[in-house]
């Protein structure tokens, strides 16, 4: 097998000197040069973090990988496919608010996932069941989100899109709204999960050390427009879990990243000073 062949299998994403402009109609002027250029390639079942700061790109660029907004320029792909405006077969994404429903119950909000799927009745109520099992919602099945916590209605986000049993999870700030004990208790949920189905998985965070914990390989950006400034290899064993917080290793990451971010974080909040 030739490298390009054995590149292209290996990635399941690809992004090719991506740009995205944000250009409001009749007003040139007011146009946001969001994103890129970016080259990125995501490799099959690696769990790859993205931090950067505010405002820099980094759910738009989450965003170009979900099809729900098209690039300016370049190309993005999602296994050897461009993607083309809506969320390709096989992609799952979970976004930082709650959006559980409040009038269904919490297996109910879980069919919702298979709105789209038509799949048998007895495969329907297996992918639901092991969902629960997965997220630890079983006792909670028939309860609605307002009886349950913060965290424990993500839960019940991420299990929606469990169900569709994807290939490529994307989860945009997917704790941001959680106290720091129960991000670090969901990590090791979003660990577990990643092993268990053997998906690979996006993340984006503002969290230095939440992208430490959890990813393989952690993307660093730059201020607007977003570029790739740094990619930190982890080097973290697969059967990793929050416990890694306490290792030299950990310190030495985010140190790391904090390294790479700084300057780029000062630009952003230069930004905004200058603009307020
Ligand atoms: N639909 C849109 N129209 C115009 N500008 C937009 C749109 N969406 C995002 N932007 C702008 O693009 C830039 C990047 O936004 P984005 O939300 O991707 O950043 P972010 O890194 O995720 O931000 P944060 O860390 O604050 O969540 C920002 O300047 C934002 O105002």
């Amino acid at each position: 097998m030739t490298q390009t062949a054995q590149t292209l299998l290996s990635n399941q994403v690809s992004l090719r000197k991506v740009d995205k402009v944000f250009s409001p109609p009749g007003k040139p002027a007011d146009a946001v040069h969001a994103l890129g250029p970016i080259d990125l390639e995501l490799h099959h079942g690696e769990f790859f973090a993205v931090v950067g700061p505010s405002g820099c790109g980094k759910s738009t660029l989450l965003e170009l990988i979900a099809g729900l907004s098209t690039a300016t320029s370049g190309e993005v792909a999602f296994e050897g496919k461009p993607i083309e405006g809506r969320i390709p077969d096989g992609v799952g994404v979970v976004f930082q608010e709650d959006a559980s429903f409040p009038w269904l119950t919490v297996s109910d909000n879980i069919a919702f996932g298979l709105r789209r799927m038509k799949l048998p009745p007895g495969e329907k109520a297996r992918r639901i069941e092991k969902a629960l099992a997965m997220m630890g919602l079983v006792p909670f099945a028939n309860s609605y989100p307002a009886q349950l916590s913060g965290g424990m209605r993500q839960r019940v986000c991420i299990a929606r899109t469990l169900v569709t049993e994807p290939r490529l999870i994307l989860l945009d700030e997917p704790f941001g709204a959680l106290d720091q004990q129960t991000r670090l208790l969901m990590g090791d949920e979003v660990l577990n999960l990643w092993r268990k189905t053997g998906a690979t998985v996006f993340l984006i965070t503002h969290a230095l050390d939440e992208a430490a914990m959890l990813a393989d390989r952690i993307g660093v950006m730059s201020a607007r427009p977003g570029r790739l400034i740094d990619i930190v290899e982890t080097g973290w064993s697969r059967d990793r879990d929050s416990r890694i917080v306490q290792e030299e290793q950990f310190g030495a990451i985010t140190a790391r990243l904090w390294r790479s971010l700084r300057q780029e974080s000062m630009k952003a909040i230069g930004k905004i000073e200058a603009a307020t």
